[in-house]
């Protein structure tokens, strides 16, 4: 096959695509994955239609069926099935017409069947991350090699499972990923995982490794240090090298046949049944993780709740398996290879391994399917896990989806926590757009009080492990409803907006020479002297809110009494200075205003005027006195080297009471945004910006810069 052919392969779900746009991207990349073995014998077809030759001819299915009458292959069925499946959604195509016979109109709808199911293995990525987040439970060094990342949305479940881990607390995570082209996009996704990695406190590092071939990749490229756990990830490559057939084949035939196929010496691997699957899966780097408890014991105790995952997963394997099924039935025509005599046995251990746990196809309907005379037994087993897979359930799926919508408001029914969060965090360092609000309806009538009681924050529990104990209730709990809001504030969403500047403001270079013990102590007295001036102007400032919130607020929240211990704080504050200035040799009386300082003060005073709404003021507010708080406590953090001298300092605005007392004021913010007007936010928005840059414009003065 061509290159073209397969270019052209990948051109065949044009309709699909548009419809669903990204959300379909990874779907269809694992249908054409899935399917591969099964539709590159095709080349023809496809090639006619990605070329517009004879594309008429797409409902002619007997033209599919070469003339040759009454031989009618597995070949052809997946032919005209897979032409069938790509216009799908442009029309259908009635095979009663056809000129086949009703066998083999069967054996293409099977053959539909399978393709349709194969399309839900798209979502089979998180379903391989949580099998990684067992593999690696561990782990204090988790490195994994992203062959082909794209968002690496998946890799933030994995951190968020890591930061939560109690036992074995995570010391590094590193992701390094492949590259032949993109790297600008690669190293964009690197850097927002960064940041996300960063929200957590979790350690990380992303590397991206060159290669202008993928048959360049050499084990040495990755650097791995001694004692990592290492994953390799492959989620995407498969796909990727359909329009490098080449590559395709190097990966995936050369192991299929070597391990099936081969004879003599040239036959290097010598398994049979499900060995034989799990040796080319050894091909993918996912040996491992299918072979521990999570795909054996864990997953089989999913199934004990119904859980769909169980297929799924299993439904990845039994697609690539089809594959080569399918390929040993064509090498061998009249009979299956050698290793596959005991086909018969390999379904009826399938059938044990599935029987009683199996949701769907449990009991009978399996013995129905595998003991049953009808059609050849690559039919059963095609009509076999084409049902397996209808009914997998991806757990996933909506966190995925919502992820990549590019709304500004998502709302979606989700029922684990652990999606809960990982989502939440995604959104939440989410550039483009940037995300105003997660809406998340909890369904249920069962566990109620539970569900009334999932908090979405942060959690030191292996979220993992429990989401799928509740597995059982989920049908209970579509029954009725009840709402569960965790609302990304707007606080959040311009933090996250504005965090290149927020982040100049709470760890300028000033800060951060307290916290590496090198501050220049002219440059500290300086800011001592200047920031007395600044407290004297913003008492009245203060005052002027509190009169605000009183006008301005129903109260019923109060903001009055929250505000109030602002102010009755400043007289303490200023006496502070007085005492601190002493101590330095500072003479209070004879400061003169720099220019940052009374630009600021300046800025205060603009702010006083009743022109300017309740919630701006108090914008302004929360922002001089959160920026603080996160500035000092910084200096306070375990490692910092901050001059004993300076830590009483620090304390003042880095404890963490003042910490409660600024998240008190960020409350009321986001509570007066909620019913603000759109004008009154764009103002607000504004006014932080503004008080970002003074408060830079500050520490730079402090630290003699201008
Ligand atoms: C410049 C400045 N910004 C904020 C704070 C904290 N009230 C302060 N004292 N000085």
């Amino acid at each position: 096959m061509s290159n073209d052919v397969l270019l052209s392969f990948v051109g065949g779900f044009p309709d699909k695509r548009s419809v669903c746009n990204n959300v379909c991207e990874s779907f269809y990349g694992a249908a054409i994955d899935g399917c591969y073995g099964l539709l590159n014998n095709y080349g023809n077809e496809f090639e006619r239609l990605h070329t517009g030759r004879k594309t008429e001819e797409v409902d002619d299915v007997t033209v599919l069926k070469n003339g040759v009458e009454g031989n009618f292959s597995t070949e052809d069925v997946m032919r005209v099935a897979g032409k069938m499946f790509i216009h799908s959604s442009r029309r259908s195509i009635d095979l009663s017409f056809s000129g086949l016979t009703l066998k083999e109109t069967q054996d293409v709808e099977l053959a539909l069947l399978l393709l349709a199911a194969a399309e839900k293995v798209g979502y089979r990525e998180f379903e391989w991350i949580q099998a990684i987040v067992e593999h690696v439970s561990k782990a204090k060094k988790v490195h994994i090699i992203d062959i082909g990342i794209k968002t690496g949305v998946q890799w933030t479940v994995l951190m968020q499972a890591l930061v939560s881990r109690y036992e074995c607390p995570i010391e590094i995570l590193k992701v390094t990923t492949v590259a032949t082209n993109e790297k600008r996009l690669i190293e964009g996704t690197g850097k927002w995982l960064l940041s996300f990695a960063q929200s957590l406190g979790l350690p990380f590092s992303f590397k991206v490794v060159v290669v202008s071939d993928m048959l360049d990749l050499k084990e040495n490229l990755f650097e791995v240090d001694v004692g990592e756990t290492v994953a390799v990830y492959a989620a995407t490559t498969l796909r990727s090298m359909l329009v490098m057939p080449n590559r395709f084949r190097t990966y995936n035939e050369k192991g299929i046949r070597n391990m099936v196929a081969a004879e003599g010496e040239e036959r290097r691997v010598r398994h049979v049944k499900f060995d034989v699957w799990r040796a080319f899966f050894v091909r993918y780097g996912m040996e491992e993780i299918l072979h521990t408890r999570y795909e054996w014991e864990m997953l089989a105790r999913q199934m004990e709740g119904n859980s769909g995952a169980f297929d799924f997963v299993k439904s990845v394997i039994k697609i690539h398996q089809l594959q080569v099924l399918s390929k040993l039935q064509d090498q061998a025509s009249t009979r299956f290879h050698p290793c596959m005599e005991s086909f018969d046995d390999y379904l009826s251990e399938l059938n044990e391994s599935f029987n009683g746990r199996c949701y769907n196809l449990s009991g009978d309907k399996i013995k129905e399917f595998v003991s049953s005379d009808a059609g050849t037994a690559i039919q059963r087993i095609i009509y076999y896990f084409s049902k397996v897979m209808k009914h997998s359930l991806p757990v996933y799926k909506r966190p995925l989806k919502a992820f990549r919508a590019r709304k500004k408001s998502i709302d979606l029914a989700i029922r684990s926590r652990a999606q809960g969060i990982s989502l939440m965090q995604a959104l939440a360092t989410r550039e483009n757009p940037p995300i105003e609000r997660l809406k998340i309806t909890a369904m249920g009538t069962t566990l109620r009080t539970k569900m009334e009681q999932t908090e979405f924050t942060r959690t030191k529990k292996p979220a993992f492990k429990t989401q799928f104990k509740k597995q059982q209730f989920y049908r209970n709990w579509l029954h009725s409803g009840i709402q569960m809001q965790a609302k990304i504030t707007v606080t959040e969403t311009w933090l996250r907006k504005h965090r290149h500047l927020y982040d100049g403001a709470t760890r300028h270079p000033f800060i951060r020479s307290i916290r590496d013990g090198n501050i220049d102590i002219s440059a500290f007295k300086t800011w001592l002297g200047q920031d007395y001036i600044f407290v004297r102007a913003f008492v009245p400032f203060v005052a002027s809110v509190l009169t605000k919130a009183y006008k301005g607020s129903d109260d019923a929240n109060g903001d009055v009494e929250v505000i109030l211990g602002g102010v009755a704080a400043l007289h303490d504050e200023i006496s502070w200075f007085k005492k601190e200035a002493f101590k330095w040799g500072v003479q209070l009386s004879s400061i003169v205003p720099q220019k940052a300082n009374q630009e600021y003060c300046r800025f205060l005073e603009s702010l006083i005027s009743p022109e300017v709404e309740y919630t701006v003021a108090a914008v302004a507010f929360w922002a001089i006195e959160t920026i603080y708080q996160e500035s000092f406590a910084h200096c306070l953090e375990d490692d910092s080297k901050t001059p004993p001298e300076l830590k009483e300092t620090c304390q003042r605005w880095g404890n963490e009471s003042f910490g409660e007392y600024c998240n008190s004021l960020r409350n009321i913010v986001d509570r007066q945004l909620e019913k603000a007007s759109d004008d009154v936010i764009t103002k607000a928005e504004a006014t932080l910006l503004r008080v970002l840059e003074h408060e830079v414009d500050f520490w730079n003065m402090s630290h003699g810069r201008t």
